[in-house]
């Protein structure tokens, strides 16, 4: 986990945010990701205690504390990575004066999204405090999520010998040993996509999400009032009989025919207006990793699936890490 977490931390610092990290803020970005999933812990604790709703009473709990400690930790990360970018775009800006607005791209560098919200505060059109909250958005969700499914792919990978061999015959016909693989190569690649598709079905790092219902709903036969929070639960429509032939067994061909189960039983990236913003990213991200790993390296099985337990959280995140073994490809 610790691997993959670095991984997907370095990539959205380097695209999303364009800064890359050194070795300050690399030891940083560690401190970070266990200071989120310490900040899940700390969240559901809570929603399982009534008593400490009120902010006055979680404030001076040992919780509250924790949770102010963390906050202060993953805010001085995000101001360290703003700050570096704020400074090379300043001087990014001196160097080339060209700039096209309609397609983000000073001179002939395309803007990375921080550069575009730096770009608007100057413009008056977002703030301090809007800058933040975007990066904080995205650092979370863009590193946590696909960190939590390269790891639950890697380990299904690794418990199916037969299929890592078709995904490395399929890359094999698309790539050379070193080749880095292009937007065109990793189109190519239809038998891995189908198995990342398989492993988020099976484990959706974003397992549930929640709705407040604006209108009265009438599910089944079930009236829901206006004002209600509805949670959806993603992995149990997932795992769905009625829906996906053995759905515990992990069949990545059910997703190269046309699909036969009902449009919204299949939602990692959930669906309608408030969708992953992320998700072609993160398919993108998913398909370099484990194309670049599996070719270099046969995955071996030390942790199995029915060996996991879950911890409450808003990731699906496993009780005890989850382990494989890399050996190398002759
Ligand atoms: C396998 C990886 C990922 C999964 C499974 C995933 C899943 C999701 C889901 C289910 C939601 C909707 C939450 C809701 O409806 O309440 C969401 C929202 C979001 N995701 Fe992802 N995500 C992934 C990767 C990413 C990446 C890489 C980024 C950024 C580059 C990203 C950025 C976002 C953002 C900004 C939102 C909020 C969108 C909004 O509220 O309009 N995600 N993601």
């Amino acid at each position: 986990m610790d691997i993959v977490t670095d991984f997907t931390i370095k990539s959205i610092c380097e695209t999303a945010m364009g800064t890359k990290l050194d070795e300050e803020t690399s030891e940083f970005g560690k401190t970070y990701k266990n200071a989120i999933h310490e900040l899940g812990s700390i969240v559901c604790h809570r929603a399982q205690r009534v008593w400490l709703y009120s902010n006055f009473v979680f404030r001076f709990s040992h919780f509250g504390k924790s949770q102010e400690r963390i906050l202060d930790m993953t805010s001085s990360f995000r101001n360290k990575v703003i700050e570096k970018r704020r400074e090379d775009f300043i001087d990014m800006k001196k160097n080339i004066d060209e700039y096209d607005e309609d397609q983000n791209v000073y001179g002939k560098k395309r803007l990375a999204m921080l550069d575009i919200l730096l770009q608007a505060e100057k413009n008056g059109t977002i703030n301090f405090n809007g800058i933040n909250e975007e990066v904080d958005t995205f650092m979370f969700e863009g590193h946590d999520t696909t960190a939590t499914a390269l790891q639950y792919t890697f380990m299904i990978l690794a418990n199916h010998q037969d299929i890592q061999n078709k995904i490395v015959e399929e890359t094999n016909q698309i790539l050379t040993y070193d080749q880095i693989p292009t937007i065109n190569d990793l189109a190519q690649m239809k038998y891995l996509e189908c198995c990342i598709k398989e492993s988020l079905r099976m484990f959706p790092p974003v397992f549930f999400i929640s709705r407040r219902i604006e209108k009265p709903l009438k599910l089944a036969t079930f009236e829901c009032p206006a004002g209600t929070d509805v949670n959806i639960m993603i992995r149990e429509l997932h795992l769905d009989c009625q829906q996906f032939r053995e759905p515990f067994e992990f069949i990545p061909e059910r997703f190269m025919k046309k699909p036969t189960w009902h449009q919204y039983a299949y939602i990692p990236f959930s669906a309608g207006p408030r969708n992953c913003i992320g998700q072609k990213f993160a398919m993108m991200e998913m398909k370099i990793a484990l194309s670049t790993v599996l070719r270099r390296y046969r995955v071996l099985p030390i942790t199995k699936p029915d060996d996991i337990i879950y911890l409450a959280d808003f990731i699906l995140r496993p009780k005890e890490p989850i382990l494989v073994k890399f050996e190398t490809r002759v």
